[in-house]
């Protein structure tokens, strides 16, 4: 068995990422969300919550653990800040992103199910130091309109949600970093029966060893 086709799943806050990634994992590839990796070394890496107290402060803690509400209260807006909540945050996810795929790469030797793994990779162009890992780029390009409504679900106002999208890549930038692109401006049926048309023809391409 040769190793997964790895595919990095990118796109702006509440484009879709998390459904299709979902999606594609009920089609029978791996899923790993960064943004869960992170929350993860978050709850449980002394060392990157000691750092990031020192940077930023006992107020972004609460009951012992970081208070995720309070730190993005302090970097959404402040582009200094921001840098370095990610100076420290990033090293940690990509150490984590590469042993997840390690592991998920032993264990493809053994067994033929885990041909793909998709990566949700909110910052595309942030992650240039694991971009080699990546064999194709997918981007979810979804209207803004429909970005504010899905929001909502999360709980973020509108504002808060220009913060974080202020912070990200524009869809042009987006575009010329990405390998395919995938519409969301539709139903979720159609958005699955796109992401099915692709996920098909990806497999017969490894299946056939291109
Ligand atoms: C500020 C924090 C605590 C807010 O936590 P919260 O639970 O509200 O958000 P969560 O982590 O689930 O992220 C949700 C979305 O916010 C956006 N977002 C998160 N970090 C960033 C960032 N550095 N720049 C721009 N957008 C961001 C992304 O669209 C992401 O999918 C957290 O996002 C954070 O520490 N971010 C810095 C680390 C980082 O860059 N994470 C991205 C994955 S590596
Ligand atoms: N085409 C669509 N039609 C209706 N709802 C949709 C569609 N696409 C996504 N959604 C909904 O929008 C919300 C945001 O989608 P999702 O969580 O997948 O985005 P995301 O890119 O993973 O967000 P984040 O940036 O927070 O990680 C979810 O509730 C999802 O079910």
């Amino acid at each position: 068995m040769s190793t997964p086709y790895i595919v990095f799943l990118t796109g702006g806050i509440a484009s879709g990422k998390s459904l299709v990634g979902r999606y594609l994992e009920t089609l029978g590839a791996v899923r790993i969300d960064l943004d869960e990796l992170y929350h993860e070394i978050l709850a449980s890496d002394t060392l990157c919550r000691q750092q990031l107290v020192t940077s930023f402060g006992v107020e972004i803690l609460s009951q012992g653990a970081i208070d995720r509400q309070a730190l993005a209260h302090k970097v959404f807006g402040d582009p200094y800040t921001l840098a370095e909540l990610e100076r420290i945050t990033h090293p940690f996810v990509f150490c984590a992103l590469k042993s997840r795929i390690q592991e998920l790469c032993v264990c493809s030797k053994s067994s033929s199910s885990q041909r793909m793994i998709v990566v949700e990779v909110p910052l595309i162009n942030k992650v240039s130091e694991v971009s080699y890992l990546a064999d194709e780029i997918l981007a979810l390009i979804a209207p803004l309109k429909a970005r504010f409504r899905y929001a909502q679900v999360r709980g973020l106002s509108r504002e808060q949600m220009c913060a974080r999208m202020r912070a990200q890549v524009g869809n042009s930038l987006l575009c010329h970093k990405s390998d395919t692109l995938i519409l969301n401006a539709g139903s979720v049926t159609m958005l699955k029966q796109h992401v099915k048309a692709w996920y098909l023809s990806r497999m017969k391409r490894i299946g056939k060893g291109l």
